[in-house]
């Protein structure tokens, strides 16, 4: 049976929806599961703007087939060569014999090393702003370096004034029949999980992503079809201001995130005891997470979206409690910069997770360590509650610059 929605007259959503996948790329949990998005243009030449995962493959060719009513399909377009958008390439391959795969030069070269296809004389390869004429429409390609892999391009579809996005402006989640953003509530139920999405799959590349949104400024744009998550047809201006500031680092909010690493609770009390004076000085956008249950994803997640970030870890085996440790590994990894942290330490004999911590924060651009790191023994004792306040006070007269 077919599951497809029109987007323009000619330009058919063909994706699907897995709902069984518990993390994607087997390291992020994706409770809400993930939609895989290809699209359909029906013109004098057919074209299918990518494939999907193999978990989906099935409803993407029985809604191809519908589409195309005997037709043959004459390309396929590839802007992105991750397998959760190539399963259908053979399969396509082998439907149909005169159809010609377009990517860039690289992604011709990684399908090739993916997948035992003949592409001899089947392969286009295209460059910066070439052009396609597929008869009403004319498309055109944008290199997007990085946007997750060398691969990858963006495609744009002149005609219809749409834009075939790749890995930009994507989002974890599956769908439930709505596929565009006025048809959802997207702040609400989405926004965390396309931030989520952004920081860990595309975060490290914010140069490359600010490079392309550059293109996509001098570009008529009316809808952005993406690869996961909701196609954009409305106040699109809005998520490019997201991407904007993530792409570039600024932190999405005034707020303060606070994370903390803790054995026996006494680090978390502090934490807490902190939070609260926070709240009690008038800060509203706080958030309290334990490293321990929290994925890492959702830490950096909320890091990309705060201006402030505390961190606290008890001292384990002479280091670092080792989720924060891998925490902040991943920071590093992700490029994080730009943000003001607060260090708290805890130890009960030789305390070094501080000592970690701030290694680890200078190995990172711009971010700002705000007064003295508050080292505990083993707990905070009432004497010395009053240093709470002085973090806090810290902190409130840094949100306010
Ligand atoms: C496996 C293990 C290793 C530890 N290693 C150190 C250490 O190297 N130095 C230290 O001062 N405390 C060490 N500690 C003690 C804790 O850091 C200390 O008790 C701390 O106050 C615990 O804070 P919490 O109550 O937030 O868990 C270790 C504790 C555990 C369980």
């Amino acid at each position: 049976m077919q599951s497809t929605r029109k987007i323009t007259e000619d330009i058919v959503w063909v994706g699907s929806s897995d709902r069984r996948l518990e993390r994607f790329e087997n390291l992020f949990p994706i409770p809400r599961g993930i939609a895989y998005n290809a699209y359909f243009i029906e013109d004098e030449k057919t074209v299918l703007m990518d494939t999907v995962d193999e978990s989906v493959a099935r409803q993407l060719y029985e809604n191809v087939d519908y589409l195309l009513d005997g037709r043959q399909l004459d390309y396929l377009v590839v802007n992105h060569v991750e397998p959760d958008h190539c399963a259908g390439i053979v399969e396509f391959l082998s439907r149909f014999p005169d159809m010609k795969v377009v990517g860039t030069a690289k992604a011709i070269q990684i399908i090739g090393q993916f997948y035992e296809a003949d592409m001899t004389e089947r392969a286009v390869a295209v460059k910066e702003g070439e052009e396609l004429s597929l008869g009403k429409h004319t498309l055109r390609f944008y290199m997007a370096p990085m946007v997750h892999w060398p691969e990858v391009m963006m495609t744009y579809d002149v005609t219809d004034k749409t834009l075939f996005s790749a890995d930009a402006f994507g989002a974890f989640g599956a769908f439930s029949g709505s596929i565009f953003n006025d048809e959802i509530r997207f702040e609400r139920d989405w926004l965390d999980d396309a931030r989520r999405y952004y920081a860990n799959i595309v975060g490290k590349y914010g140069i490359q992503v600010q490079n392309v949104l550059k293109k996509v400024a001098l570009l008529e744009v009316e809808k952005i079809c993406p690869l996961h998550g909701p196609i954009w047809r409305s106040n699109l201006d809005w998520f490019i201001e997201k991407y904007q500031a993530w792409s570039s680092y600024r932190p999405e909010e005034k707020g303060v995130v606070l994370i903390y690493g803790s054995v026996y609770g006494n680090t978390e009390r502090a934490v807490d005891a902190l939070a609260v004076r926070l709240a009690d000085a008038g800060v509203s956008n706080l958030a309290v997470y334990d490293v321990s249950s929290t994925h890492v994803s959702e830490l950096i997640s909320e890091i990309f979206r705060c201006s402030h970030v505390v961190l606290a870890s008890a001292t384990y085996n002479a280091g670092m409690f080792p989720p924060m440790e891998n925490l902040l590994t991943d920071m590093k990894a992700l490029a994080v910069k730009n943000r003001k942290v607060v260090l708290i330490e805890n130890g009960s004999w030789a305390l070094s997770a501080g000592k970690g911590m701030a290694k680890e924060l200078e190995e990172m651009k711009e971010m700002t360590v705000l007064g003295e790191m508050l080292s505990l023994k083993s707990v905070l004792p009432r004497q010395r509650e009053e240093e709470l306040n002085q973090v806090v006070d810290q902190i409130v007269k840094s949100l306010a610059e």
